[in-house]
C-alpha cells in the first residue's frame, strides 16, 4: 500500500515537473530548470537557511540577465529603471503568497484584490491626513525629548554604561506609533528597563516569514494558538503580546459600542486607528473583530520596526565614521544653535547634509527587503522582448535597486553626500531610493511624500516615517557623539532576507557609549 502512494506521489512529482519545465506559460523565460521544476529549491535557501534566496536570485541574474523565473510561478527582474513599472501596475493585485508574509490576513497589506485594497486603504487614508500628521510633530517631538532624556542620562553615568542603541530607537518608534494609532503611548521610553526589547521580538517574527509563505494556512494555528503560548516560546517578545492583548480588547470594546466615540463622536475626524476602522462610512461586512486586530497590528509592526533599523544603521555609520559626524554637526547648527534647540521638520528638511544622512540610512538599512511580488490581473507586461503574461507574480527586491553600482557608485558606502551630487548634477537620484515601495501598495507612512520633492522643499513633515527620522537625527547627533562599543561596521552587513533585511546572527543590534558635546 504505501510503496503505491509513494509511486503515485513520485510520479505526480515528475508529471508536474516536467509540466513546468515545458508547457508552462514560463517556460520560456530564463533560468536554472532547478527552480523551474520545484519550489523545494527556494524552500531550502529561504526556510531552511534562513533568508538566503535572494543571493541566489543575485546570482541567477548574473548568469541568465536582467529577467529570471526563480521558482515555477514567479518573475524576478533586476533593472533599476523598470521597478516603476512593476510597482505602479495598474490595478495591481498583491501575490497571495508575497501577501501571507504579514501574518496578518485581514490586514490591507495582505489584501489581494485591487478593489478591496482601495476601500481598505480608503478608511486609513484620512486618518493619515495631511492635517493629521501635521498636528502629530509636536507629539513626535516630546517622544524624541524623552529619548534625548534617556541618552543625557547615560552620557552622565560613571564608567559611561553603554546604550542599546536600537531598543533606544525602538521604544521611541513604537511610543509614537502606538501614540498616534490607539491613543495611547506604550511609555517605553519611560521604563528604564530595556531588557524586554521590542526589537528582539520583531525578529522573532522575522523568522516565521518564509514559512509563511510557504505554508500561509500556518497563521490559522498561530490565531488558534493562545498568546500566553506563544509567549512561552518568545519571552523576549512578551511587550509586543502586550499591545496585541490591547489591541484585542480594544476592538472587542469598539465592535461592542463600549468605546466612547463609535455613537457619540460621529463627526469628529478620527482620534484613532480603531475609531478609523469602525467610521460610519465603513461597510459592516469590514468591521469584524479578525478585521480591526490584523488592521492595527500591521500599522504597529510596519510603522515601528522599519523605522527603528534605519535610525540604528544611520547612527552605526555616524559613531563609526566621526567625520561624518561632524559634519552632521556643523550643518545642524545653522537651526540648532544649542544643543538643545528644537527646529520643525520644515527647518530640517532643507538640510542637504542631513538628508543625505537620511537617505543612505534608508538605502542600506534595507527595511523590507523581501521581494513583494505583484500581480498584473489582466494586462501583460512587456519586458525587452519578453512578454509577461498576466497573472504572474513578478517582483524586483528594492535591494537590487539601492545596490545598483551604476546608480549608487561603491553601493556599500556610507556617503550622504552622494544625494548632494546628484542634485547639483540636476540628477533625480531620489526617484531610485524606493524602500517605501512605489504605487498604489506604497507605505502609507509616507503617504504625503513624493520622492522628486526631496529636495524642493515640499511635504515632508507631513509624512510620519521621515517626521520620526528628521526630528531624531538632528536631536541625537546636534547634542551627543556615539562611540561604538563591541560594535563594528560589518555588524550590520546585511546577508539575510528575513522579510527585512538582517546580518548574519540575526540581530540588529548597536551598542555605544554617549558623550555630550556642545
Ligand atoms: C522607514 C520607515 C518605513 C519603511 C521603509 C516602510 C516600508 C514599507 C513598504 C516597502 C511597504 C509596502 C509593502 C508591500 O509591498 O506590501 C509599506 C507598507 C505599509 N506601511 Fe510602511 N514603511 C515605513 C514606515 C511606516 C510607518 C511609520 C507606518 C505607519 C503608519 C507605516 C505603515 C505602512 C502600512 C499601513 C503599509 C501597508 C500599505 C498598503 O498595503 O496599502 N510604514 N511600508
Amino acid at each position: 500500500m504505501y510503496l503505491i502512494i509513494l509511486t503515485a506521489l513520485i510520479g505526480c512529482t515528475i508529471t508536474q515537473a516536467i509540466y513546468r519545465l515545458y508547457f508552462h506559460p514560463l517556460h520560456t523565460f530564463p533560468g536554472p530548470k532547478i527552480a523551474a521544476a520545484t519550489f523545494l529549491y527556494q524552500f531550502f535557501y529561504d526556510a531552511v537557511l534562513g533568508g538566503r534566496y535572494i543571493w541566489e536570485v543575485e546570482k541567477m541574474h548574473e548568469k541568465y540577465g536582467p529577467i529570471v523565473r526563480i521558482n515555477p510561478r514567479d518573475l524576478h527582474i533586476k533593472d533599476s529603471h523598470y521597478f516603476d513599472t512593476i510597482y505602479r501596475i495598474p490595478k495591481q493585485e498583491k501575490d497571495a503568497p508575497s501577501a501571507a508574509i504579514f501574518m496578518s490576513p485581514y490586514s490591507m497589506i495582505s489584501t489581494i484584490s485591487h478593489n478591496q485594497h482601495r476601500t481598505r486603504r480608503a478608511m486609513l487614508n484620512n486618518f493619515f491626513s495631511k492635517q493629521a500628521v501635521v498636528k502629530l510633530e509636536p507629539r513626535i517631538q516630546a517622544q524624541v525629548n524623552k529619548l534625548i532624556e534617556r541618552l543625557e542620562i547615560a552620557s552622565r553615568q560613571p564608567g559611561n554604561t553603554p546604550v542599546r542603541v536600537h531598543d533606544a530607537f525602538a521604544d521611541l518608534t513604537i511610543d509614537v506609533i502606538t501614540e498616534y494609532t490607539y491613543g495611547e503611548s506604550m511609555g517605553c521610553l519611560d521604563d528604564p528597563d530595556e531588557t524586554n526589547s521590542m526589537s528582539e521580538a520583531v525578529e522573532g517574527f522575522g523568522v516565521l516569514v518564509h514559512l509563511m509563505w510557504f505554508l500561509p494556512g500556518l497563521v490559522k494555528l498561530f490565531r488558534a494558538t493562545p498568546l500566553s503560548v506563544i509567549e512561552r516560546f518568545q519571552p523576549k517578545a512578551a511587550k509586543l503580546f502586550g499591545v496585541k492583548r490591547m489591541i484585542s480588547n480594544r476592538s472587542i470594546a469598539i465592535l461592542q459600542k463600549k468605546t466612547p466615540g463609535d455613537d457619540s463622536n460621529e463627526d469628529k475626524p478620527p482620534q484613532t486607528v480603531f475609531e478609523a476602522l469602525t467610521a460610519p462610512s465603513v461597510p459592516a461586512e469590514e468591521k469584524t473583530l479578525p478585521r480591526l486586530e490584523d488592521e492595527s497590528f500591521v500599522v504597529l509592526i510596519a510603522g515601528m520596526g522599519t523605522t527603528m533599523k534605519v535610525l540604528t544603521l544611520g547612527a552605526l555609520h555616524l559613531a563609526h565614521n566621526k567625520a561624518l559626524a561632524r559634519t552632521l554637526r556643523e550643518e545642524l547648527r545653522q537651526v540648532m544653535p544649542e544643543p538643545s534647540s528644537r527646529p520643525s521638520c520644515a527647518q530640517l528638511e532643507k538640510l542637504p547634509y542631513l538628508t543625505g544622512v537620511i537617505n543612505e540610512s534608508l538605502r542600506l538599512s534595507h527595511p523590507l527587503l523581501f521581494r513583494m511580488a505583484r500581480v498584473s490581473p489582466v494586462d501583460p507586461l512587456v519586458y525587452g522582448k519578453y512578454v509577461i503574461p498576466p497573472g504572474t507574480p513578478i517582483s524586483e527586491s528594492s535591494y537590487f535597486v539601492h545596490m545598483d553600482p551604476s546608480l549608487f557608485p561603491d553601493p556599500d558606502s556610507f556617503d550622504p553626500d552622494r544625494w548632494i551630487r546628484a542634485s547639483e548634477q540636476g540628477f533625480s537620484l531620489t526617484s531610485f531610493l524606493v524602500p517605501f515601495s512605489k504605487g498604489s501598495r506604497q507605505c502609507l507612512g509616507i503617504k504625503w511624500v513624493h520622492s522628486e520633492t526631496l529636495y524642493e522643499n515640499k511635504c515632508l513633515s507631513y509624512s510620519l516615517a521621515y517626521a520620526e527620522l528628521y526630528l531624531t537625527f538632528a536631536a541625537v547627533f546636534r547634542r551627543f557623539d556615539l562611540d561604538l562599543v563591541e560594535t563594528s561596521i560589518g555588524d550590520l552587513r546585511i546577508t539575510r532576507d528575513l522579510g527585512g533585511g538582517f546580518p548574519e546572527n540575526k540581530k540588529f543590534q548597536v551598542f555605544a557609549s554617549v558623550r555630550e558635546v556642545s
